[in-house]
């Protein structure tokens, strides 16, 4: 960064600077005039030690990217802002006189008015103009940023759900099963309502898998889930706890009505061909189910053990059945 000249001898005046829009103060152009115009050239960084200054830009533009204190103030999705002629950068710095962070590069040949802090109080103190462009500039800057923040947000929820889902199935997934059935049940020991859990194995998976191909079976899979989760209500949840374990939740459900809902889905996902267009003759495939209901004083752990238990029967009888 060279000095080429000063804001007095170049050809700019206040009328090309934002920050003194209005200020048309001979003072205050006076007081500019001995301050540094520096020249960057493009792709290079602004080297000028971490005092905070106030920076001008007078011509090209200026990248910069977000200090480590503010982590950005309402940029592009990266937190870059671009700083373009007349704009400013460094005066929240020089306000509450921290370290300028900000690393700061010339994305093609710049010409920089270098203001500093010393000097932005002077003007402040002469210049009501100022004072108050800095603070609508300053204001803009939050508004800015709380956007910026909302919108992490929001990102941050989405990934979050993305989290709780499986990717094969669309189906929530174990983590989500952690995060909801405790909370479930508490809320139905709470109401005093019943809740229901069928756990789903699907049967002969393994030599499903051998026979026809991962692939087949990651269809087959995908096929048996949605088969669960289309023939449930609203208010059920459909889960995908583990490879090809599948469950439905099924609030403010007795275990008379579970069994019942066990007995659909055994039966449709019987029947449920595994392509769509049946382009391939898979077998259908099949499932056993275990249902077991929230007792009095149970919890989470106690319910899941029931239904697994229930599960093991429905194997043990010989698959492709509902057990309670
Ligand atoms: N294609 C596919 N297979 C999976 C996936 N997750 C688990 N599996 C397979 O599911 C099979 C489960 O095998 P086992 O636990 O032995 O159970 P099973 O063969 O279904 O036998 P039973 O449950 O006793 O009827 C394994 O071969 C796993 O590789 C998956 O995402 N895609």
């Amino acid at each position: 960064m060279d000095q080429t000249s000063t804001f007095g001898a170049s050809r700019y005046t206040l009328r090309d600077l934002q920050l003194f829009s209005g200020a048309d103060d001979p003072a205050v152009a006076a007081a500019l005039a001995p301050c540094a115009v520096m020249r960057v050239a493009g792709g290079r960084r602004v080297e000028d030690g971490l005092r905070a200054r106030l920076y001008i830009v007078l011509s090209g533009t200026l990248e910069v990217a977000p200090d480590a204190h503010s982590d950005g103030d309402g940029g592009t999705e990266t937190g870059t802002t671009r700083v373009l002629p007349g704009e400013s950068v460094g005066e929240q710095a020089v306000l509450d006189d921290a370290v300028n962070l900000a690393g700061m590069t010339a994305l093609e040949d710049c010409e920089l008015l270098v203001i500093e802090p010393e000097l932005v109080w002077q003007l402040i103190d002469r210049s009501n103009v100022l004072a108050r462009n800095l603070l609508r500039l300053l204001s803009f800057r939050v508004r800015a940023a709380k956007v910026q923040l909302r919108q992490r947000q929001k990102l941050g929820e989405f990934y979050r759900q993305l989290s709780l889902n499986d990717a094969l199935t669309g189906l929530y997934n174990r983590a989500w099963l952690n995060e909801m059935l405790p909370k479930l049940a508490t809320r139905a020991r709470q109401d005093g309502s019943p809740l229901s859990v069928v756990m789903i194995d699907l049967d002969h998976f393994k030599r499903f898998n051998d026979t026809h191909g991962h692939i087949a079976g990651d269809a087959a899979l995908s096929s048996a889930a949605s088969v669960i989760r289309d023939s449930l209500r609203p208010s059920d949840f459909a889960v995908r706890y583990g490879g090809e374990e599948l469950m439905a939740v099924l609030p403010d459900t007795h275990t008379r009505l579970a069994e019942m809902v066990a007995q659909r889905l055994a039966e449709r996902l019987r029947t449920a061909p595994v392509f769509p267009d049946m382009r391939l003759p898979l077998p259908h495939i099949t499932g056993s189910f275990g249902v077991a209901s929230l007792g009095p004083g149970g919890d989470e752990h106690t319910l899941l053990a029931a239904a697994d238990a229930a599960l093991y029967r429905a194997k043990q009888a010989g698959r492709d059945r509902v057990c309670i």
